[in-house]
């Protein structure tokens, strides 16, 4: 990777990215965006809907085409080193009435790293229901997975991450439309595998929670508007850029000041 912007921090993170641009239609949607993950961080993509978020992960994933752009993995090639990343997708991209178990689901994240035989193996479940009791879902693995509710679903497919033992795991909007005790459940795992010294990244969306779940932070609207160390880079004045006239100035002055907001801010709520 040529190193002119992001110089050396690209050898050790784990994940660098540099102009990544992607069009659809021939209109950027995510136009040469440059960022780093700290080893050992917590990260949040943040921007207003339609801004390129999941677009950006996915491109950087390899899912999406990138028009530009190059992609590091612990400074390597991203296809030489897929081992040590683990990606939870938006929970309303997946077909959940696919008949699987959540036991499962759960043991397909160790899929590539198995011979045949070792398929059904008691190991392989015995890790599987490790990473379930993690997220407290211990007493579902022999459900359907379309059986579940929203949040059950979300901590099935953190479970899934989990079993990887990824160093880098990278999930899109992993609290969308679960409650705040599955919330709570998530963030604190996420935050015992930041403590054990493994990297998080998530696209995220409320920004009252950032400060707190954080530490790491990319503003983006199609272009970076920002990036770096939360008390660095989440400033009022990269918030208005970020989300133009959608946060009135009472919203921006409370996310700015307050270590924790104390309820959900999403952009365009007033
Ligand atoms: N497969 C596609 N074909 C054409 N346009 C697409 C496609 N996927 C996304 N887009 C467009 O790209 C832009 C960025 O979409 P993306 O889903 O990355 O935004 P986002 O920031 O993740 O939004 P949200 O917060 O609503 O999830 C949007 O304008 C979207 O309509």
């Amino acid at each position: 990777m040529p190193d002119s912007r992001l110089g050396k921090a690209v050898i050790a993170s784990p994940l660098a990215i540099q102009g990544l641009t992607v069009s659809y239609d021939h209109r950027p949607v995510v136009h040469s965006v440059d960022f780093i993950t700290p080893p050992g961080s917590m990260s949040a993509i943040i921007g207003p809907n339609g801004a390129g978020k999941s677009t950006l992960l996915k491109a950087a994933l390899g899912i999406t085409r990138r028009l530009s752009g190059e992609v590091r993995v612990f400074g390597r090639p991203l296809e030489q080193e897929t081992r040590h990343l683990a990606f939870v997708p938006q929970r309303s991209s997946v077909d959940w009435d696919f008949p699987a178990r959540v036991i499962d689901v759960v043991g397909m994240g160790l899929y590539r790293d198995l011979r045949w035989w070792q398929f059904g193996s008691r190991q392989l479940r015995r890790r599987a229901m490790e990473s379930l009791a993690r997220v407290g879902m211990e007493g579902f693995a022999e459900r359907q997975i379309g059986q579940l509710s929203g949040g059950q679903q979300q901590r099935v497919f953190l479970a899934r991450a989990l079993v990887q033992e990824a160093d880098l795991t990278i999930l899109d909007e992993p609290f969308a439309g679960v409650d705040a005790a599955t919330e709570a459940a998530i963030i604190e795992v996420l935050k015992s595998l930041r403590d054990e010294g493994r990297t998080l990244l998530c696209v995220h969306h409320d920004l009252a929670t950032v400060r707190d779940y954080f530490d790491h932070v990319l503003l983006m609207n199609v272009r970076r508007i920002a990036a770096g160390p939360v008390d660095e880079a989440f400033t009022e004045e990269n918030l208005q850029a970020t989300y133009g006239g959608r946060l009135s100035p009472v919203q921006l002055a409370r996310l700015v000041e307050s270590p924790r907001a104390g309820r959900r801010v999403e952009a365009g709520q007033r």
